[in-house]
């Protein structure tokens, strides 16, 4: 176990997909009830993948209101936004069709129709607009990870783009996942969040567990998320998170 995290830690690690969508319900209701006793919206970043039915479960199954909250997309794919690859897409006919309450006009989504570096920096803005701040702080950020310790899409073959300081969102070209091009949140913008949370199932990345959230191995992009002023926290089913078996809460560094 690694101590030098600089970020408060805690991991959550739950031995029945029941009990995993409960802790993220946990969580959603914290973030949300803290974000909105100072502001009017509770302003979510969102991973593609087994979080869209994971996220609709634990709506439904919690009941929260989400009429105050916003959707961003912490990476999207650079297909038509009706595209059955697009990560919005996959939200709008999963989650929207079982949570009608939840508006499509909360979902703040990338301009697939332009060109790929355009797609990128437009939706830089459109974030930075609603946010009115060059540095935004999202309340909540839910993140996958693969198997090959990427998120968002920050992948280890393409070290380059974690070393990005100045934009908030950049274009991905050849990515080892497909489909090949994506816009994708930088570091920056993601340890820049309140709330950072990995949702991770399933025995293939139990290795990858052990090794970004214990060994905070750097060669997986997954160990980079540590935000600088807020939390860091890791739901997984047993079979991801064998490492963290028997852990309620482990709180590394805690810093505040
Ligand atoms: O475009 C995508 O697929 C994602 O946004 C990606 O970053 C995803 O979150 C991880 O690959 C984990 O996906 P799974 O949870 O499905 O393994």
């Amino acid at each position: 176990m690694s101590s030098n995290r600089k970020c408060r830690f805690h991991v959550n690690v739950s031995d029945t997909e029941d009990k995993l969508v409960q802790s993220l319900s946990d969580v959603l209701k914290r973030c949300s009830s803290q974000a909105l006793e100072n502001a009017k919206t509770f302003r979510v970043g969102l991973s593609g993948g087994s979080l869209v039915q994971l996220l609709t479960s634990a709506l439904v199954s919690s009941g929260l209101d989400t009429k105050c909250w916003q959707f961003f997309f912490c990476d999207e794919r650079y297909v038509a936004q009706d595209h059955n690859e697009s990560t919005y897409w996959a939200y709008k006919t999963q989650m929207l069709t079982k949570l009608p309450n939840i508006l499509d006009s909360q979902f703040i989504k990338a301009d697939t129709s332009v060109s790929l570096d355009k797609c990128a920096s437009d939706y830089a803005e459109r974030i930075v607009n609603e946010f009115g701040t060059s540095c935004p702080v999202f309340d909540l950020l839910l993140l996958g990870m693969g198997p090959d310790g990427h998120t968002c899409s920050l992948f280890p073959e393409q070290p380059a783009n974690l070393a990005e300081t100045e934009r908030l969102i950049i274009p991905i070209r050849d990515s080892p996942k497909p489909p090949p091009e994506r816009i994708t949140f930088t570091l920056p913008l993601i340890n820049n969040a309140k709330d950072v949370v990995f949702v991770v199932t399933g025995a293939s990345k139990s290795d990858v567990v052990k090794r970004v959230f214990a060994g905070m191995d750097k060669k997986f992009p997954s160990a980079w998320v540590e935000p600088t002023h807020g939390q860091l926290t890791l739901i997984a089913d047993s079979a991801a998170g064998e490492t963290f078996l028997g852990q309620t809460c482990h709180c590394a560094h805690e810093t505040n």
